[in-house]
C-alpha cells in the first residue's frame, strides 16, 4: 500500500447496509456533525479550524452523488475518485462475469459439503475470470498453484490452458484435493494437472532441484499467509523472466491498512506488500479485486 495515500470514506462505514439506510444515516451524521461545528466554531483557536477542515472534508466526501465512490484525501492525486464495492456494485459486477457451468458446480458442492465459511476461501467469480485473463494473455502453459482447496481457482485456470498445458497443483490437505481432481475430471483437464499433496514450500524446492527452475510461465499464491515471502523466492527462481507470479488476499480484507490491527497474518501480509514494494527484480501491480490481488512480473 503506498503510505501516502489517505482515503476519506465516511461512506465506506454503511457499505453493509442498504443504500437507502445509509443514505439517511449520512444526512443524521451531516446534521450532527453541522450542529457540533457551529457550536464550537465560535470559538477561533486551532481546535476549531481542524474541526472546520475535518466538517469540509466529510461534507465533500459524502456529498458524493453515491456510495461507491471514494475521494482521495491527498491533493497530489487532484480529488481523485475511486470505486468502493457495495453490496449492489458488487451485485452488479457479478452480472458481468461469465462463470463456466462447472465451476459454479463446484462452487455449490463446497458450499453445501464443507460448510459456507471454508467455500469463502475459494477466489471469488471475477478473481477466478482475471487469473484466467491473465494466463491467456501470457499465452502461458506451465502453471503452479500454491493453496488449492477443493479446486476453483486452479480449474479456472486449468480451464484455458491448452491440451498441451501443466499445472502443478500443491495442496496439504488430502480430502479437499480429492474433490479438485473429480472436478479437473468432470471439466476434462485433469490430464493438464499434476496434484501435489504436501506442504507447498517442500513441493516447490523439489522442483528447483529437479532442475525446473525458469520453466514456469504463471503462478497463483493462495495459502498460508506467513509463508508468502518463502513462496514468492522460491516461485521466483521457477518463473522464467517475463513470468507472472500473483498473490492473493494482499488487503486482507482492508486489514493491512488498519494500524489498530496486529495479529500475525496481518503483519506477514503486510511486511510481504512493502517487500514486494521495494523489490526491484519485479514489477508489480496491486488490484483492488476479492481480497485483494497482487500481479508480480519477473524482470
Ligand atoms: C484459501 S484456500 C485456497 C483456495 C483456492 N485457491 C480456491 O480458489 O479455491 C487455502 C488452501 O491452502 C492450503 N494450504 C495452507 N497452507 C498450506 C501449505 N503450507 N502447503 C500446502 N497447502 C497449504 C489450505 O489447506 C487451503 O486449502
Amino acid at each position: 500500500m503506498a503510505s501516502s495515500l489517505s482515503v476519506i470514506n465516511p461512506c465506506s462505514l454503511f457499505a453493509y447496509q442498504p443504500a437507502v439506510t445509509a443514505a439517511a444515516v449520512f444526512v443524521r451524521r451531516d446534521e450532527l456533525s453541522r450542529r457540533k461545528f457551529h457550536s464550537l466554531s465560535s470559538r477561533a483557536d486551532s481546535r476549531t479550524c481542524k474541526l472546520r477542515y475535518r466538517f469540509n472534508r466529510l461534507i465533500r466526501n459524502c456529498s458524493s452523488a453515491s456510495p461507491e465512490v471514494v475521494v482521495v484525501d491527498d491533493k497530489k492525486y487532484g480529488n481523485k475518485h475511486v470505486i468502493s464495492i457495495t453490496p449492489r456494485l458488487y451485485n452488479y459486477i457479478l452480472t458481468n462475469v461469465r462463470v463456466p457451468q462447472i465451476l459454479q458446480q463446484l462452487q455449490e458442492e463446497t458450499a453445501n459439503m464443507i460448510g459456507s465459511v471454508i467455500s469463502e476461501h475459494s477466489v471469488s467469480p471475477e478473481q477466478a475470470q482475471l487469473l484466467a485473463m491473465l494466463v491467456q494473455i501470457l499465452g502461458a502453459e506451465r502453471c503452479i498453484e500454491v493453496g488449492v482447496l477443493t479446486g476453483y481457482s486452479s480449474l479456472a485456470v486449468a480451464l484455458v490452458l491448452p491440451d498441451s498445458g501443466y499445472l502443478v497443483a500443491c495442496e496439504r490437505d488430502a480430502t479437499s484435493l480429492e474433490i479438485a481432481k473429480k472436478y479437473y475430471e468432470l471439466g476434462g483437464v485433469l490430464h493438464k494437472v499434476t496434484l501435489k499433496h504436501g506442504l507447498a514450500a517442500d513441493t516447490l524446492k523439489s522442483m528447483i532441484l529437479k532442475g525446473e527452475a525458469g520453466s514456469y510461465d504463471f503462478a497463483f499464491v493462495d495459502a498460508d499467509k506467513e509463508t508468502y515471502q518463502e513462496y514468492y523466492e522460491l516461485l521466483l527462481q521457477l518463473v522464467r523472466v517475463g513470468g507472472v507470479i500473483v498473490f492473493d488476499d494482499v488487503l486482507w480484507d482492508g486489514k493491512v491498512a488498519d494500524p489498530m490491527v496486529n495479529d500475525a497474518k496481518t503483519i506477514s501480509i503486510r511486511n510481504f506488500n512493502k517487500n514486494l514494494m521495494e523489490d526491484k527484480r519485479v514489477s508489480t501491480s496491486m488490484v483492488p479485486i476479492g481480497t485483494g490481488l497482487t500481479i508480480c512480473r519477473k524482470k
